[in-house]
Order: C-alpha cells, then sequence, then structure tokens
C-alpha cells in the first residue's frame, strides 16, 4: 500500500513521468476508504451522482448543498488521493462572483483540493478568475453531460474535423487559463491522443482512449453496479451487482428457514434471567 499522500504538483508531475494517472468517481465514506487503500490517484466527487445515488435521469438537478453533502463524506474517508469536487449545473454560469464563491465551497465546506467544471473557450475567463482566487481547477471537454439537451443526448464528440478543431482549441484555451488536468470525455482517441501530445498539463479520459496521461471511470460502473448502463467506454472489473444480490437472496433465505440469526450472532445474558433466580420486583 503507497501511504504517500498525492499532490496537485505531483499529480501535473506524472506527464513527464509517463506514470499513468489513476481516477474514478465516488460519493460516499465506504467507498472513498476502500479506493484510498489501493492507490487511486484521484477521487472525483462527480455529478454524476445524480444519476447514480440520487436516481436523476440526468446530472442537471443536482444541486450545491447536495454536492457538499457528498463531497464532505468523501473527504472523511479519503487520506491519500486527491479529492476534486464536481461543479453542478448553474454553480459557475450566472456570474465570476457565484463562480468563485461555489467552488470556495467545495475547498472550504467539502475539504476537496481542487474543482472540475465542464466547458472549453468559452469558459476559459472565467476559469482564469478561479485560479486566480487561488482555487485548482480542472477542466472537461468533449462530452460534457450538462450539455446534454444541446448535445441532443449523450453522443460521441470531436467526430468531424470542425469539431475536432474545436476541442482541440478547448484544450488550449484551458491550459491558457491555468488548469492542472483536463478530463476528456467521449471523443475518438485520435483526437485525444493530439490534444495530449499538445499540452503541457495531463489528460484523464473517460471514453478517449489509451493515449490520455490518465483514464478516470464512474465508480459504480466499473464495480458492475450499475447493469443498465453499458455504453462503449465501461469496462466492468467485477460483477458487484450480483454480488449484492445474491447476498440478499441467502439473507432473506435464512430469515424465513431460522438459519440466521444463530448463537454465533445472539447476545445472550451470562447468569440465567433474574425472574427465573427468584428476584422478581427488585431492581
Ligand atoms: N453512471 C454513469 N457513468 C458515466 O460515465 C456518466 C454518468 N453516469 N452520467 C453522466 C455522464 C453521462 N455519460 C454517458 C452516458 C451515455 C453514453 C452513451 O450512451 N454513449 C454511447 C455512444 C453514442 C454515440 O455513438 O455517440 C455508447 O453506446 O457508448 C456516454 C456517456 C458519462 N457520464
Ligand atoms: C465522469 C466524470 C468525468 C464526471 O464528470 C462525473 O462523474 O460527473
Ligand atoms: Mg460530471
Amino acid at each position: 500500500m503507497n501511504t504517500e499522500r498525492m499532490t496537485l504538483p505531483a499529480l501535473v508531475e506524472r506527464k513527464k513521468t509517463g506514470r499513468k494517472i489513476t481516477a474514478v468517481t465516488a460519493y460516499d465514506y465506504s467507498m472513498a476508504r476502500l479506493l484510498d487503500d489501493v492507490d487511486i490517484d484521484l477521487v472525483l466527487v462527480g455529478d454524476s451522482v445524480g444519476m447514480v445515488s440520487l436516481g436523476y435521469d440526468t446530472t442537471l438537478p443536482v444541486t450545491m448543498d447536495e454536492m457538499i453533502h457528498h463531497t464532505r463524506a468523501v473527504r472523511r474517508g479519503t487520506g491519500r488521493a486527491l479529492v476534486v469536487g464536481d461543479m453542478p449545473f448553474m454553480s459557475y454560469h450566472v456570474s465570476d462572483e457565484e463562480t468563485i464563491r461555489n467552488a470556495g465551497r467545495f475547498i472550504q465546506e467539502g475539504g476537496a483540493e481542487a474543482v472540475k467544471l465542464e466547458g472549453g473557450q468559452k469558459f476559459a475567463d472565467r476559469i482564469r478568475v478561479v485560479v486566480d482566487a487561488g482555487i485548482s481547477v480542472m477542466g472537461h471537454i468533449g462530452l460534457t453531460p450538462q450539455s446534454i439537451h444541446q448535445f441532443g443526448g449523450y453522443r460521441v464528440q470531436g467526430k468531424n474535423y470542425y469539431d475536432s478543431r474545436q476541442i482541440k482549441k478547448d484544450a488550449l484555451a484551458l491550459q491558457k487559463a491555468g488548469v492542472f488536468s483536463i478530463v476528456l470525455e467521449a471523443i475518438p482517441a485520435e483526437l485525444a491522443a493530439e490534444i495530449t501530445s499538445e499540452v503541457d498539463i495531463p489528460t484523464i479520459g473517460i471514453g478517449a482512449g489509451k493515449e490520455c496521461d490518465g483514464q478516470i471511470l464512474v465508480l459504480n460502473d466499473l464495480l458492475g453496479l450499475n447493469q443498465e448502463f453499458t455504453p462503449k467506454f465501461v469496462k466492468r472489473y467485477a460483477e458487484l451487482g450480483e454480488a449484492v444480490q445474491g447476498a440478499l437472496r441467502d439473507y432473506v433465505d435464512e430469515v424465513q428457514t431460522g438459519a440466521f440469526p444463530t448463537a454465533e450472532h445472539t447476545y445472550n445474558l451470562k447468569r440465567k434471567p433474574l425472574r427465573e433466580a427468584g428476584n422478581q420486583g427488585s431492581s
């Protein structure tokens, strides 16, 4: 187990050393504790929490208060990995002032080391303002799920030449604005490779091929806890959904048959009950 605490400069340094960055999302304390023990570099408290844990159809309804609540929980379970808070829809869209205040909440109340927000060139000036306030920012371009209605669905981005040039410009604008890293989501591997070789900061891919400097997946997806979600980029490293249901079926069965609980899981008095010992009424 690696007990060395990850830092933002150490993460950025990975671009040079070539050692890949490993990242996952998490939304609660117990998962954070598990991932922190196994060398994960970065944990993103994603606004995907809205879909994964809260049951919304999109990430759009997620609020700042919900994000802070989950970020605090993840922070309490995390010692080594960097904690990054994902700014929700409308928390960085209105003004520089609101953006700084909301980004600051992730750091001050949530205990995060950095924030992430979606958008390229159009958000570069706003990102610069946050970075100048002393808050580290991670970029996110390509498929930016908060723009689902503009895209008309969760579609791979940058497939035509014009779109691919815009995404490349977005990456360069984010670098100039001072982000420490960029998430590349659902774009062709060739475009991700080109961007990765032309920026000095690490790229972290999700559905963006193997040439990125790191990879991120939604924890529930890679654990097989989200069985109905099967886009091409998700690889399941476990079938925890099946494991959970198998365990629950056994539990139901044992409670019904009386096989659980046995003496092993039962408290008993050391002496015979007072009543039987002839001590009725005294206390
Ligand atoms: N559980 C979960 N995992 C995620 O990775 C994730 C979320 N939720 N919620 C927010 C966004 C939404 N994401 C998504 C959702 C669907 C596709 C999807 O259906 N992709 C199609 C590609 C369609 C095309 O060809 O353009 C696929 O079949 O891979 C991709 C990313 C990624 N993010
Ligand atoms: C998939 C990652 C990059 C994300 O933004 C999220 O989980 O919300
Ligand atoms: Mg997100």
